[in-house]
């Protein structure tokens, strides 16, 4: 029996002024322990899927279809009260633009204090001490001097890192990161992305991985969704679906990828199990 931490079926997502269709039949599942890529190009309602399983549409935008369950419990039925609940206890997300999620002027030791504090009624020492914590979980190098540090005094990469600490802080069952390595330089994005496979094993997540980079889909995912204007055109095990697309969609945006950068990771993935066979 799948383990299904998320399951989204045949949601829809309509946009309340014009009635248009912004999202629409849906469906997908998240189990336990896995990595699950949603793909496809801007403007593919993406980010509206993972907003309305989130709980945090955009007024303008509504879900009038489907059904969403978070471990089992279907969330047309959440209370404000359970979103609020939800939304870091059981679902933990990262964005694009790490810095505007980030108070500029409260210390960031602070902000990662405060979420504790409220959420996990933790002691101002026992905070502390737990943010240092998750500061080098997350590798911080040097988890006490960002302690005391403003936002504009880090790194994109770093602020990141400050922003996934944050996510994981109340011990989600689920992370979604919606285009978290984007802004991010090719080495930063890819330590970034190593971490959240470390944190994925080391804290027993799930993750969602958005991206239109189908390179961080091939390295990360083992299942892959693929929107396009608003719906699913094709879904399977990542590996299957990167090699032998069977929609047109998929093929193209496989073609318009840059080719080598999936192929190089394929290459040495099968090296690295030619070794692991010897
Ligand atoms: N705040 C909003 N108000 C009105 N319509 C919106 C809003 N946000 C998104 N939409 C609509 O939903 C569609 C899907 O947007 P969405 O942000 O989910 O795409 P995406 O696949 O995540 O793209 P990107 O990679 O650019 O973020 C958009 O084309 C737009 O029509």
């Amino acid at each position: 029996m799948s383990d299904s931490v998320l399951t989204v079926r045949d949601l829809e997502v309509t946009h309340a002024v014009t009635g248009q269709s912004v999202v629409r039949q849906v469906s997908f599942e998240v189990v336990r322990g896995r990595v699950l890529g949603i793909v496809g190009e801007s403007g593919s309602g993406k980010t509206v899927t993972v907003r309305a399983v989130l709980g945090i549409l955009p007024d303008i935008l509504e879900v009038t279809g489907g059904a969403i369950e978070v471990l089992g419990r279907p969330t047309s039925e959440f209370t404000k009260k359970d979103w609020i609940a939800c939304r870091g206890s059981v679902i933990g997300a990262v964005f694009q633009d790490p810095g505007s999620y980030l108070n500029p002027s409260i210390r960031l030791g602070k902000q990662v204090e405060e979420v504790l504090r409220v959420k996990k009624g933790l002691s101002r020492a026992e905070a502390r001490a737990e943010t240092l914590r998750l500061f080098r979980a997350v590798h911080l190098r040097n988890p006490e001097l960002v302690h005391q540090q403003y936002a504009h005094e880090l790194s994109g990469g770093m602020l990141q890192r400050v922003l996934i600490a944050i996510a994981i802080s109340l011990g989600p069952d689920i992370l979604i990161a919606d285009e978290a390595t984007t802004a991010l330089d090719v080495t930063v994005q890819a330590e970034i992305l190593d971490l959240l496979v470390e944190l994925k094993e080391a804290e027993g997540l799930s993750l969602v991985v958005i991206s239109h980079d189908l390179a961080v889909v091939a390295q990360l995912c083992d299942d892959v969704v693929v929107m396009r204007d608003g719906e699913i055109v094709e879904a399977g095990p990542a590996r299957a679906v990167l090699r032998h697309p069977q929609h047109e969609y998929t093929r193209l945006l496989i073609s318009e990828h840059e080719r080598f950068g999936l192929d190089r990771y394929f290459e040495q993935d099968a090296s690295l199990q030619r070794k692991a066979a010897s």
